[in-house]
């Protein structure tokens, strides 16, 4: 058996990594170049947003200019009221620059709030895009190549990590437009009087040094929480997937401490992300009000000198404040670390290569010939099929037997292209699998699995899912093949009946996956282990149907019971990560050791061993 029930229903044969995130020891993992990746992925969300984040930036820079024209407007507006009172015409102007005050404030208003707006906007399509492109890669590596992530990690990466990775183009354009008040403030301060500037650019150094600081050790301790997040997430779904299991054993103590024990180094690196975060805003906190009380003092002397006005001395503190605003950008900042953080581990998703297909077709009136020919595969460092070579004649059924662990699924896996093996090759109909179309390939190879997974919002769109069209006609006659038109029948609205709202037991639910692929049916249908839920007169049932009314093709069975051995019209059987025979069952019954690979899994051995045709079929023991 693999390891858990999505793998198995994958078909493959998933190498896990046992620190739930990517396997660096398989043979042809690519090399993992995050941080490059990272901006790549990053410039491409920028560059998706591009209308948005320049709308962003232009907004806020217009924001900044408003706020920055608003202390000389203020200043120059004071001194006019003080001249007001030196004589008549004194006041002369001071309504008109009044109402520019006004304009200002009204100005930065809106544009704050309309950059508010587009940032939720962009961050949310960024997302969108991040996620999308995410998905999307993720369904095209396959079964075996996603599995080297845990489903908990992946849904970390592509939820949490792609949202905060997806910040990253409003935070960039924000970014910018925050660096353009302080500096259009010093300029300010520079236009006022060069020694204000002067007193302000002293302490700049200590400023740019604490950032410095900042963004270094911020990233490393943002990029270990993200891990750790996903390490959590990753144990809460297997507690979740083997509730019943947990239950039963009566261990949720322990696996609640299992999937907590990575709280502690979660916390502490938390802690470090503050205190970093607090580190650099008592710097910043402290700096620049020792910035402004230097402007300001020289602002003094200079204002006693007569070199500026009392306007001017209002509006240098003002800009103080704003050029010293630069520490501000920590905010940004510590936004931006988190989001490359997050789009590396994004970009680590997307590094994974892609399975490629060619674009040949098959034969139009080829039988389904099913070829492996030197075919080896390795998994976790192990080598579980060896050399195989195995012809499958179209139009025939092969039942795969073996000990449990023999690679009978790896070997499933394989026939159909869900995973390629790391040597050899598969043919259908003289046509490497490598080589086909995808959709001919999906269309022509059908799999049903022993824990199969419905999708589709009623029971008749659950049998009805696939490569091709079906008419309601098609999936009842699928169904009665499956043996499963009886219950669905019953079901409060038959083939209507909302897949949530249908109570199915195990063999329900493998009958309703067989009628999936029944179904659908090309030229080639594997069963692995499809119908090892059902008992032994249904297996028979449906067994025959399979001959007689599902569309005539190869059939590759993987096989536990002596019955379905016995009805197939060859048997490959496999030992040591090699076919040891192919042949009759009957032929193969001879043979001792190929009668214990079912003595150890019937539970009515005696009889079964004694009944080489498996006709005791209906009294042998369900696995
Ligand atoms: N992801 C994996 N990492 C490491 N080893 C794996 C992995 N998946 C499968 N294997 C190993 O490969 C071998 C073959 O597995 P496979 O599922 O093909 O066997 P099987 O013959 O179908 O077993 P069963 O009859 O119990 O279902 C087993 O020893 C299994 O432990």
């Amino acid at each position: 058996m693999a390891t858990q029930p999505t793998d198995r229903e994958a078909g493959g044969a998933p190498e896990r990594s046992p620190h739930g995130g990517p396997s660096e020891d398989r043979p042809g993992s690519p090399p993992v170049r995050t941080g490059r990746d990272a901006d790549r992925l990053l410039l491409g969300a920028l560059r998706h947003s591009a209308g948005r984040t320049t709308a962003i930036c232009l907004l806020s820079c217009a924001s900044a200019a408003a706020a920055v024209a608003l202390p000389a407007v203020l200043g120059r507006t004071l001194d006019l009221a003080l001249d007001s009172g030196d004589g008549p015409d004194g006041g002369a102007g001071l309504p008109r620059w009044l109402a520019l005050c006004a304009l200002l404030v009204a100005a930065e208003v809106l544009c704050d709030a309309a950059t508010a707006y587009l940032t939720g906007v962009t961050g949310a399509r960024s997302t969108a895009w991040l996620r999308r492109r995410g998905l999307g890669h993720l369904l095209s590596v396959g079964p075996h190549r996603a599995a080297r992530f845990t489903s908990g990690d992946l849904v970390t990466r592509l939820a949490g990590n792609a949202a905060e990775a997806g910040h990253a183009p409003a935070t960039a354009a924000g970014a910018f437009a925050a660096l353009v008040t302080p500096l259009g403030a010093l300029a300010a301060l520079l236009l006022i009087d060069p020694w204000l500037a002067a007193a302000f650019c002293a302490g700049v150094p200590l400023l740019v040094l604490l950032l410095r600081a900042f963004a270094r050790s911020s990233s490393e301790s943002v990029s270990h929480y993200q891990r750790v997040q996903g390490r959590i997430a990753a144990h809460l779904v297997e507690a979740l997937a083997g509730a019943r299991t947990v239950a039963a054993a009566g261990t949720a103590g322990r696996e609640r401490a299992r999937v907590l024990a990575p709280l502690p180094e979660l916390s502490g690196q938390g802690r470090r992300m503050w205190q970093v975060y607090g580190r650099a805003v008592v710097g910043s906190g402290v700096l620049v009000p020792l910035l402004t009380a230097a402007v300001l003092a020289v602002g003094g002397v200079r204002l006693a000198a007569g070199a500026v006005s009392v306007g001017e001395l209002l509006a240098a503190s003002r800009y103080a404040s704003l050029a010293a605003g630069i520490g501000g950008i920590t905010t940004q900042l510590s936004s931006l670390v988190r989001s490359r953080a997050a789009a590396r581990r994004a970009a680590e998703l997307l590094a994974v290569p892609p399975v490629e297909h060619g674009g040949r077709s098959l034969p139009p009136d080829g039988t389904g010939r099913l070829e492996l020919r030197g075919v080896t595969a390795v998994r976790g460092g192990r080598t579980v099929l060896r050399d195989v070579d195995l012809t499958v004649p179209g139009g025939t059924t092969v039942a795969v037997v073996g000990a449990s662990g023999s690679g009978k699924s790896t070997l499933a896996a394989l026939a159909g292209r869900l995973a390629d093996p790391d040597e050899g090759e598969v043919l259908l109909d003289g046509v490497p699998l490598a080589g086909l179309d995808p959709g001919v390939l999906r269309r022509e190879v059908g799999y049903a699995f022993e824990r199969p997974a419905l999708f589709g919002a009623t029971v008749g769109e659950a049998i009805g899912f696939g490569p091709r069209e079906v008419d309601d006609r098609a999936v009842a006659r699928a169904a009665r093949a499956a043996s499963a038109d009886v219950f669905v029948n019953r079901l409060p609205a038959g083939y209507g009946t909302a897949l949530a709202d249908a109570p199915l037991s195990g063999g329900e639910f493998q009958r309703l996956g067989l009628a999936r692929a029944f179904a659908h049916a090309g030229r080639l249908l594997i069963l692995d282990d499809a119908t090892s839920s059902l008992d032994s007169v249904t297996e028979l049932q449906v067994g025959r149907a399979l001959t007689r009314e599902v569309r005539a093709g190869t059939r590759l069975l993987v096989a536990h019971r002596v019955s379905s051995a016995a009805r197939a019209d060859l048997v490959a059987w496999l030992a040591d990560g090699r076919v040891r025979a192919v042949g009759p069952h009957e032929a193969l019954w001879e043979i001792p050791e190929y009668r214990a690979v079912f003595a150890a899994g019937e539970a009515d051995a005696d009889g079964a061993a004694a009944d080489p045709a498996g006709t005791a079929a209906a009294g042998e023991g369900a696995r």
